[in-house]
């Protein structure tokens, strides 16, 4: 994703309008939240009206003392009745920035499961977690106390402002005087705001990711000695952060006294000038009473000015980050018009295929056809494109049209759910959830799991698992061998029994007493499943029909395994060096 760090701060506001969407059907609740910070600014400013109608009873001392009284207790009831519409117009609307919040992030999650592959390897793990949880709690401060704050100072600087103003309005403007200093120290230092927030959360989100990577590494860093060294990249990071953070602070830490600055200035200048038109009888002491309670409320919105600005600015930065994430598209999309399908008939064709990550070509004009029911293995050497192969088929990472068939339809114009509900696919990596063995198979989808589990040649450790198949694999499936764990996802891609099969080298993990299991309990799950395995092991393709040699993303060889040992070329050497027939047991061509 680009970084914006440099964002004016004057595209803040086109920055929230991406939040418009996620108040749909709020904006009633918001008005109500507005009608009651009216209510309780209503009620707040009743208390100078009364005082100052207090006051003037004093000037009848006999009359004074039962209405003091009276005052007193309306003044009482006004708070009692303040403190409750407060606490109602707090709740609705912090409760409909929680909603928002939680909108935001279904949206985010909802975009997150959208994207393909080559988001994920450009994008950190941290960073995006960072996203969902600092950049969702700003949002939120912005959309309940930002905007809850907005509103209540808009509302008491509107009244209390023209209430004074009706009292005496050259005090008004003495009172006033000093705020355009105030707004004018806000407008300076609000862009640094906005580009250090968005930079403390950049800095936020590398330390979470290097939190991540330590946790999942633990055991890497401690066998090599790296926690100092570790430790101290992180604690690098940690301070980028914390030094972003006290800049931040820094400007607040500004703003705020100029705003005290010119609130005290204000309050002095009605001292002042107030007692002495008082002095001269130009104003009654109950005006002066209620013009300096008046004034007493607006102390604390002025004072709330520069944390509104920052729940903004921040917010706004937020916004930015999570903007981008929401913004992002997925290579891999549904055609507008996509085909159904239910099962291979015929084969699957790959038309001078050519792919590359980045500028990076991987594979190069690669033409070959699997016919139903026909098993490929693919070998060759190390980074030649094998797995990129794979995950090509299933759309895990984007084709151009026109380069992969299946019965002759170009596969990005194939309902993706429907061609994905075809493949088995196992992963040169195991991925595992922390749930039982039994519910990590059946993640695969509807079927036999306990056949699943045999097939994948998993009988004999269940046998060792006091609780077999319900056992739990701890996160990651970390309680599990490295073997286990592949033929756990083994058993997971043969759980819905698939039309095509796609196994990115199987027997990786496996010892080889397992490895003539698997091989063994294959041959019984073959059935009339098409397939290709890729493998370093040329015993795996002992079931092959043909093989296929890849170099540098090109076809070098292909042919029965016998018809590759003849050649005497790549496939041989690979043979001789692993001192096996190289898989020359070959299936029969159908
Ligand atoms: N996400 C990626 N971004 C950039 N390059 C990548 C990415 N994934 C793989 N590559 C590169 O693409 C090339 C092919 O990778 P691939 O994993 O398909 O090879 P492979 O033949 O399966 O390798 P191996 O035999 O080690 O499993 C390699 O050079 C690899 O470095």
């Amino acid at each position: 994703m680009d970084k914006q760090t440099t964002t004016a701060p004057t595209s803040t506001l086109s920055l929230l309008a991406h939040l418009l969407p996620f108040f749909e059907g709020l904006k009633g609740r918001y008005a109500l939240g507005a009608l009651l910070l009216l209510a309780t600014n209503a009620a707040a400013l009743l208390v100078p009206w009364l005082l100052k109608r207090a006051v003037e009873q004093l000037s009848h001392p006999v009359a004074a003392a039962p209405s003091a009284n009276r005052y007193a207790l309306l003044i009482a009831l006004l708070a009692g009745a303040y403190c409750l519409v407060r606490i109602f117009s707090r709740t609705v609307i912090l409760h409909g920035a929680r909603l928002i919040e939680f909108r935001v992030r279904e949206a985010l999650f909802a975009r997150l499961l959208e994207l393909d592959q080559t988001f994920f390897f450009r994008e950190r793990t941290g960073d995006l977690l960072s996203r969902f949880s600092n950049d969702l709690t700003n949002v939120r401060m912005l959309t309940g106390f930002g905007i809850m704050s907005l509103m209540n100072t808009v509302i008491l600087y509107g009244s209390a402002v023209w209430l004074m103003v009706r009292i005496n309005p050259l005090l008004t403007l003495a009172a006033l005087a000093p705020l355009p200093l105030m707004v004018l120290t806000v407008q300076a230092v609000s862009g640094r705001i906005f580009t250090l927030s968005r930079e403390t959360q950049e800095e936020l989100a590398r330390v979470s990711n290097h939190a991540e990577e330590a946790f999942s590494a633990a055991l890497l860093i401690k066998s090599y000695c790296r926690e100092t060294r570790f430790g101290e990249q992180f604690r690098v990071a940690a301070n980028r952060c914390l030094e972003r953070n006290l800049s931040l602070a820094r400007l607040r830490g500004f703003i705020i006294p100029v705003i005290a600055l010119a609130t005290g200035a204000g309050i002095l200048a009605v001292l002042y000038l107030g007692g002495h038109l008082v002095i001269r009888q130009a104003m009654t002491l109950g005006d002066f009473v209620a013009f300096s309670g008046y004034l007493a409320l607006l102390v604390w919105p002025t004072m709330v000015l520069g944390w509104i600005l920052t729940l903004f600015q921040r917010g706004g930065a937020s916004m930015a980050r999570i903007n981008e994430l929401l913004a992002a598209r997925s290579a891999v999309r549904e055609h507008a018009a996509a085909q159904r399908i239910s099962s291979i008939k015929e084969e699957v064709a790959f038309r001078n295929l050519c792919f590359a990550y980045g500028e990076r070509p991987v594979l190069r004009d690669i033409s070959f056809t699997v016919a139903a029911g026909e098993r490929i293995g693919i070998t060759g050497t190390v980074g030649s494109g094998k797995s990129t192969l794979l995950q090509l088929i299933p759309r895990l990472l984007p084709a151009s049209d026109g380069m992969i068939f299946l019965d002759g339809t170009d596969i990005n114009q194939l309902h993706l759910g429907d061609l994905r509900s075809l493949i088995g696919y196992l992963p040169q990596e195991a991925t595992l959830f922390s749930r039982t063995i039994a519910e990590n198979i059946a993640y695969g989808g509807d079927g036999d799991c306990p056949k699943a589990a045999e097939l994948a040649g998993l009988s004999s450790d269940l046998q060792g698992f006091t609780q077999g198949l319900d056992t739990l694999v701890g996160e990651r499936g970390v309680t599990l061998s490295g073997g286990q764990r592949q033929r756990v996802a083994l058993a997971r891609a043969l759980m819905r029994n698939p039309s095509l099969l796609l196994l990115d080298d199987p027997l990786a993990a496996v010892d080889a007493g397992h490895e003539d299991e698997i091989l063994t309990a294959l041959s019984a799950a073959w059935g009339g499943k098409t397939v290709l395995m890729v493998s370093h092991r040329l015993s795996a393709f002992r079931d092959c029909h043909r093989v296929l040699v890849l170099d540098d993303g090109r076809i070098v060889e292909q042919g029965t395994p016998a018809e590759l040992l003849q050649l005497g070329g790549r496939y041989t050497e690979l043979a001789k060096r692993q001192g096996t027939g190289g898989g020359s047991a070959g299936a029969e061509k159908r």
